[in-house]
């Protein structure tokens, strides 16, 4: 039995060591000298020389590189003789001593130096481009003799040829390769290929792989295949999903394998964080000295990236995954510098929740539908109350509007150029018994410029925040500059929920906890279809606005575009002059219940209110509410 199966796989071996040289069917036609079966009827050829170890076993003694034919017709090869052998000679002249025996170093160093000596003249037919080629990749293949399988590298660009070691259970890749002429040459010894390849044989000893010789059909041919081979789709997946557990484990890998991340999310993470790790930001930010800081130097308190991206609670998202972790990678360390944001607590060692990520946009969740936005805007030059039609759009759908129009005014200008609201609109819009009106701004589609007066909100923030503890109520605002009454502070971002979504959350919180919730019910207060912005997980620095029953600001409604009536901007302005320091208070109820309840006993399940101004109410919100509603109109 053991004496039949070394037959077989000698027999096995015979069959793979055939040398298999393929040519695109319309070169094979034209070609003056088929090749069959690894063996050239008109033309000299050593490819049957090659070893599938990259060694040239040597026509018997050292017979030197036969040069390509120069009259156009393939040389008639002499008859070899045939082996003693028979068959078996192939495989046994392809053991290592035989190799040695045949072809001395110096022999295979004469023969290389021959060759490169020897001047190219133009190739006259197919059939001496291809013996050529065969002699040259004998060549190459004879210098590489000691080379392991997979360092063969691309040849020269001046030479239309390439080296590829592939296994020989791999498909043909595609239909370009397949015009091309390929020289294929088996590998007839797992042994051979064990000793000369650590990867095939970690992988499995059964693989055979095989050479193949690829010979472009055109330049563009040989560019497109000069790089790594594309790989599949699946496989890409895979490799996704294996960094993102390596970044579930270490962000640092981010910043590792800067390209590796940049080939499968088309963006360097290097690029985005800092490329320190979180702990070396955490002592600099724990040294006094660096107790105020950037941006770029807040601790995330204990939560990674790795948690980030589980939170992402990827099946709700309808974008692509790997969309998503890059949006949250993006967005946790987003620029949102200009002006500055910082951090400062000198009061305990609690620091900015790791799961909040800062967001410039609302982060849409499921269920919630955008209207389409038209593409209407104004024809002014220059916006004026009377004739912008955005202007008008802010009043235009009142009954009232033509009474209205002279004390409505949003936004004036003062003399120092600042944009600002209008004392009326301010004092309108904090007279319980008036009507409110939401602010329309110039949109991307008006033909005015950038220094319209009605553009305010739309072109972000202006003055810098800092996010500091404060004694009684946790994280509050605070700017380090001057904000005058009416000055655009910033707006306040999130997820946008349904209501459903809302109770959920809700109903999963803890009673207490604090509270992020703004409910976008503006244009229908008592609608169950509204949706909410929770800024708990993403948002701005207003999410750390707290309330006061004397506030300093408010939140308005603001629009760029007219079509939605349910999402729109939550945009906070001073209603009095905020000096510098002053920690920057909104007023919860929207001043709807200011004077219900004044001074009343803290009633059970109420939130306790420690703004410690005189008029204070003592509590934030009933029991059971935990959401800030902002009501039109007060009822
Ligand atoms: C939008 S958050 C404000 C940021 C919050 N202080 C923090 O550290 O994240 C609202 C929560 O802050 C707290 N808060 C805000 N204003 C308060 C006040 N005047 N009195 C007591 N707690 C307040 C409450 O816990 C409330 O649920």
């Amino acid at each position: 039995m053991a004496a039949l199966g070394s037959l077989q796989k000698r027999k096995h071996f015979e069959r793979q060591s055939q040398v298999v040289i393929s040519e695109p069917p319309q070169k094979r036609q034209k070609s003056e000298t088929p090749i069959t079966n690894g063996r050239s009827t008109g033309q000299p050829t050593q490819s049957r020389d090659l070893h599938q170890n990259g060694t040239v076993l040597p026509s018997r003694a050292s017979t030197p590189a036969r040069p390509p034919s120069t009259n156009g017709q393939a040389p008639t090869e002499p008859k070899q003789k045939r082996s003693p052998l028979g068959k078996r000679s192939a495989y046994a002249l392809q053991r290592p001593d035989d190799r040695e025996k045949y072809q001395p170093t110096s022999d295979r160093k004469t023969t290389s130096m021959k060759e490169e000596e020897s001047p190219r003249k133009p190739f006259r037919s197919v059939a001496e481009k291809l013996a050529t080629i065969k002699n040259e990749a004998a060549s190459i293949l004879r210098s590489s003799n000691n080379t392991p399988l997979n360092s063969f590298r691309p040849l020269k660009e001046a030479t239309p040829l390439r080296f590829k070691a592939i296994s020989s259970s791999e498909q043909p890749r595609n239909a370009a390769i397949s015009q091309s002429s390929i020289l294929s040459v088996d590998i007839p010894s797992p042994q051979k290929t064990l000793e000369t390849s650590p990867k095939v044989q970690s992988s499995s000893r059964f693989l055979q792989p095989k050479f193949e010789i690829i010979v472009p059909s055109s330049q563009e041919l040989l560019q497109k295949w000069s790089g790594p081979v594309p790989k599949a789709q699946s496989t890409l997946n895979y490799e996704r999903r294996s960094m993102l557990k390596e970044l579930k484990k270490s962000p640092n890998i981010a910043q590792e394998k800067p390209e590796e991340a940049r080939r499968l999310f088309g963006v360097t993470f290097s690029n985005i964080f800092a490329p320190e790790s979180d702990d070396e930001r955490m002592v600099k930010v724990a040294s006094k000295k660096a107790r105020k800081v950037t941006r770029k130097g807040i601790q995330l308190e204990g939560d990674d990236l790795a948690k980030s991206i589980q939170r992402l609670d990827l099946d709700k998202i309808t974008i692509h995954p790997a969309q998503a972790v890059r949006a949250v990678l993006t967005n946790r360390f987003n620029e949102q510098l200009s002006p500055p944001i910082t951090f400062a607590n000198d009061v305990n060692e609690r620091r900015l929740p790791g799961k909040f990520q800062f967001v410039d946009h609302y982060v849409i969740r499921e269920g919630v539908r955008l209207a389409p936005t038209s593409r209407s805007g104004c024809r002014c030059e220059d916006c004026r109350i009377s004739t912008c039609t955005c202007f008008s759009k802010t009043i235009g759908d009142r009954e009232d509007s033509t009474a209205r129009i002279g004390q409505n005014r949003t936004y004036t200008r003062r003399p120092d150029g600042l944009v600002v609201l209008s004392d009326d609109y301010i004092e309108q819009e904090l007279d319980k018994t008036a009507d409110h009106y939401e602010i329309t701004e110039c949109n991307e589609f008006c033909r005015c410029g950038n220094d319209c007066l009605n553009r305010v909100v739309g072109k972000g923030r202006t003055v810098p925040l800092e996010i500091f503890q404060t004694d009684k109520c946790g994280f509050g605002v605070r700017s380090s500059q001057d904000i005058v009454r009416g000055q655009f502070i910033d707006t306040y971002l999130g997820e946008i929920l349904t209501e459903a979504e809302l109770c959920q959350r809700e109903d999963a919180g803890e009673e207490g906890e604090p509270s992020y919730i703004h409910s976008l019910d503006w244009f229908d207060y008592n609608s169950d279809k509204n949706y909410h912005v929770d800024g708990k997980n993403f948002g701005t620095p207003m999410r750390f606005v707290n309330h006061s029953c004397n506030p300093n600001a408010r939140s308005f409604v603001v629009q760029m575009h007219k079509d939605d009536k349910k999402v729109y901007h939550l945009a906070f302005f001073a209603i009095r002059n905020i000096p510098a320091g002053t920690e920057i208070r909104i007023d919860y109820s929207g001043g709807a219940d200011q004077d219900e309840e004044l001074n009343a006993e803290l009633a059970d399940g109420f939130t306790r209110c420690y703004c410690g101004e005189k008029n204070c109410r003592k509590r934030l919100w009933r029991p059971g509410v935990k959401t800030r509603r902002r009501r039109r109109k007060a009822d």
